[in-house]
């Protein structure tokens, strides 16, 4: 019986939308990636086994390990009307008639309506589709790219909550909307677990009936997709011999030779008797009879099960014999991550506690984005712990590796370990201890490998793994002079900066390490600020820090081989060279004097900003600048506080006096502020006539330079509004533009209150776009920050042309902007 035949019941079942979303992409998207197919069916069953055999270990009943545990496939060509089919089985845990309905029709991915709807963009424009699978394993449903109809048999193992599992069959159409589900028509055919899937293949995909096409798929994408046999089925014709042809031959021979004896023998006797009658007959030997020719073998079709995968496993083969592309396949087939790795180490070991190991440790190209979100609570399941190459965990507890490393994929195999150790004594033995150790000294030897030998990869471990190095630098006491000397920045001079170069370059007389931070400024802008300009003319490096990680790293680690960091943007800088800070001392001390008036104007007119105002002598072109106490905040600091302390409405005096912890510094050298020195020393002295236009004028002058410092310094200005009414009052000045012309402010105010009520609820044909359950404007994520909503202002004839329609009599003010 097959799965069509008629009167059977089959109960009908909707897809989730999501599925019936999903399908239709990897329909119509990945149409020129029909092959990874088999690779999605091929990890599902190696899944399905995996949790077979690890549910048994603490259930016997289940399996005993005694059954076979593989996957096999087998083509079958439309020899007998029904179809052309690829059957993939498995004898893994299997589906229940309730499984089989949630696991194949509903997702159960979070996040999946974000994926959906970055797809299908992505499938509209025709770009990313094989970016696509990687983002997501699109498992199942990858079925539908070669099959126009797919049946998936399945039967659970046996348990308390099912004592007697049946075999259910979950039939769907490429193009439906819904599935069925109905017990299997055949009976029981597949044992006591396991599940089939049955592809009927479409016209354009019949290629994949040919067995060497499977197998080349199979090797390229799946010979480490499971540790599992995957067998193919093949029939072959042998020519073997042909008993029955062999026996006939026999008979005939013996037969003719029989005829042969008997005809020689009634030869003999006609010849006696016509003996002297014809003496002179030659003697003619009677012609043997021949047995009729006849082939003794035969042409039979012999079938087998062809081992696929039957080399060892990556890790347990000799590095020397392994090519990068059988790292890079491995890697993608193990973690399911198709980005190419950046790079690996395979090794084998003893450990300390004398169990021996073969491990691989990969570095991913790119960071799961869940480590970053909580780097210190992250725990990944990706270090693999295999005994003997049976997969036994990958849950090996919190401290298995250092949280800077706990992004690290690794698979280790043990030898000497038990097969059955649960997790528990595992998390006890001495070897899971050990390979903590193991694996952080591992990762850094790979690190340094990379800095000796390849600077360009180097390059890009910077890019992905840099933030990693200072967080475990700060974190990592035992490691932290190794991560520090893979930190690498980016500086006034040079990028890619390590250290101990940067110490190399140190200039006589330096006893400190530069550096000016400031998070998610570009290092470009960095370079270009007020308090890099002196070094930086001198010669000076400093260490440009943009990094959310940067500020904690320096406030942690403080100083690098006994040489302390020093921000530039804070008091206490020291360029260290002698002579010239005597001369600088005496230079400031004169300008000091020179400018007091204008110390003492600026102070006074500043003292809610900072808490002095001094001669600088680490400007060169710019005016002025604000410059944090060494206690204090500096910009990037006090933007960070006050982004944490939004909610906080209680104030905060600590943080109040820290932030006001800064003190403005002046360039003598600027004729801006030379300027602004003649301006004060002009003004009448207290017992003269005050010059109230002059006195006006030049506050809002030194609140323009005050205000201009703290941007300039990356602070941001107490008041904007104010700030910008002051310039734009020297802009018309400048300009000749009186001061005091008042701008035409008037506007025409709103129509007056619609008296109709809108109908409640949305139109029955209104349609929410995919993916939302709200009305509004929905943009997809990949646009959301790219995307400026802005109003088209109606002209008021339009306008007027709108309200004549609605039915309003009196002539209403129009707005002339909506
Ligand atoms: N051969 C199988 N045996 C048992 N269960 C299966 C089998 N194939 C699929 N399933 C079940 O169906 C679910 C959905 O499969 P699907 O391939 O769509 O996604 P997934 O395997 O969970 O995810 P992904 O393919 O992205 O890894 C699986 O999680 C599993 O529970």
């Amino acid at each position: 019986q097959d799965f069509d035949a008629p009167g059977l019941h089959k109960e009908k079942h909707s897809y989730q939308s999501d599925v019936a979303r999903l399908r239709k992409i990897v329909i119509n998207s990945l149409y020129s990636h029909k092959d990874i197919f088999l690779r999605e069916l091929i990890s599902n069953a190696n899944d399905a086994i995996e949790k077979l055999r690890l549910t048994a270990l603490t259930d016997k009943a289940i399996w005993d390990g005694g059954e076979p545990l593989n996957i096999t496939i087998k083509t079958v060509a439309d020899e007998d009307g029904k179809g052309a089919r690829l059957i993939i089985s498995d004898t893994g845990i299997g589906m229940s008639a309730d499984e089989l309905s949630t696991n194949l029709g509903t997702l159960a991915k979070s996040g999946t309506s974000d994926f959906l709807a970055q797809a299908e963009n992505s499938a509209v424009d025709g770009t990313g589709t094989g970016n696509l699978i990687g983002a997501f394993g699109l498992g199942f449903y990858s079925s539908f790219l070669v099959a126009d109809r797919v049946y998936v048999a399945s039967i659970p193992p046996k348990s308390a909550k099912n004592p007697n599992p049946v075999q259910n069959v979950f039939s769907s159409n490429a193009d439906d909307s819904s599935f069925e589900i109905f017990p299997d028509p055949r009976g029981n055919t597949l044992g006591s677990h396991g599940t089939e899937i049955t592809l009927f293949l479409k016209d354009d995909s019949i290629d994949y009936l040919d067995n060497e096409k499977i197998k080349a798929l199979v090797n390229k994408h799946s010979s480490y997709s499971t540790a599992f046999p995957v067998y193919l089925f093949s029939q072959t014709t042998e020519e073997v011999p042909d008993e029955e042809a062999i026996v006939a031959a026999a008979e005939a021979a013996a037969a003719a030779e029989a005829e042969a004896a008997a005809a020689k023998a009634a030869k003999s006797a006609e010849e006696q008797d016509a003996d002297e009658a014809i003496v002179e007959d030659e003697e003619v030997e009677p012609e043997t009879p021949k047995a009729p020719e006849q082939p003794l073998t035969k042409f039979v079709t012999v079938d087998d099960w062809i081992h696929l995968n039957a080399l060892p496993p990556l890790w347990m083969r000799d590095p020397k014999d392994a090519t990068d592309e059988d790292y890079e396949l491995f890697y993608t087939a193990f973690w399911k991550d198709y980005n190419k790795p950046l790079s690996w180490t395979h090794f084998s070991g003893d450990s300390e506690s004398g169990t021996s190991f073969k491990a691989i440790i990969y570095l991913p190209s790119k960071m799961d984005e869940e480590y970053w979100k909580q780097p210190l609570a992250y725990k990944s399941d990706d270090v693999k712990l295999m005994v003997k190459r049976v997969f036994i965990t990958s849950d090996l507890g919190e401290d298995v590796l250092p949280k800077w490393a706990a992004w690290v994929k690794a698979v280790v195999d043990a030898e000497d370990l038990p097969l059955n150790v649960s997790r528990e004594t595992l998390q006890s033995t001495r070897f899971l201890r050990q390979l903590k150790s193991i694996i952080t000294k591992r990762i850094l030897q790979l690190f340094n490998k990379l800095v000796d030998e390849d600077n360009e990869k180097f390059k890009e471990v910077i890019d992905v793994y840099g933030s990693i190095f200072k967080l475990g630098a700060v974190e990592d006491l035992k490691n932290r002079d190794k991560l520090m000397s893979l930190i690498r920045f980016t500086t006034n001079q040079r990028n890619y900066t390590s250290l101990d170069q940067y110490l190399e370059n140190k200039k006589q007389g330096q006893k400190q390490i530069f550096y000016l931070s400031e998070m998610g400024k570009s290092t470009e802008d960095l370079a270009q600020s007020v308090f890099v300009e002196k070094l930086h003319a001198r010669g000076y490096e400093v260490l440009l820090l943009n990094e959310p990680l940067d500020e904690i790293f320096v406030g942690n680690l403080r100083q690098y081989k006994n040489v302390p960091f020093q921000d530039v943007a804070k008091a206490g800088l020291k360029f260290g060279d002698e002579d010239v800070e005597k001369e600088e001392k005496e230079e400031k001390e004169l300008a000091t004097e020179r400018y007091a008036p204008l110390l003492v104007y600026l102070k006074e007119h500043s003292k809610d900003v900072v808490r002095d105002v001094v001669i600088s002598n680490r400007l060169v072109a710019s005016p002025c600048a604000v410059v944090a106490d060494t206690y204090g905040y500096t910009a990037n600091v006090q933007r960070m506080m006050s982004a944490s302390n939004k909610k906080d409405s209680a104030p905060n005096y600590m943080q109040e006096f820290a932030a006001k912890a800064k003190v403005l510094e002046i360039n003598p050298r600027s004729p801006l502020i030379e300027g602004m020195l003649k301006r004060v020393e002009r003004l009448p002295a207290e017992d003269e006539e005050p010059d109230e236009e002059a006195e006006a004028e030049l506050r809002e002058v030194a609140s323009i330079l005050v205000d201009g410092a703290l941007v300039r310094s990356g602070f941001e200005v107490p008041n904007t509004n104010l700030f910008f009414t002051r310039v734009d009052r020297v802009l018309r000045r400048s300009l000749g533009v009186d001061e005091l012309a008042p701008t035409d402010t008037t506007v025409k105010p709103a129509p007056p209150v619609d008296p109709e009520l809108p109908e409640e609820g949305y139109p029955a044909e209104f349609e929410y776009p995919p993916g939302t359950e709200e009305p509004g404007i929905h943009l997809p994520p990949h646009l959301k920050d790219q995307v400026q909503i802005e109003m088209e202002p109606i002209d008021d004839d339009e306008w007027e042309k709108l309200q004549a329609g609605g039915g309003n009599s009196e002539p209403e003010p129009v707005h002339d902007e909506l």
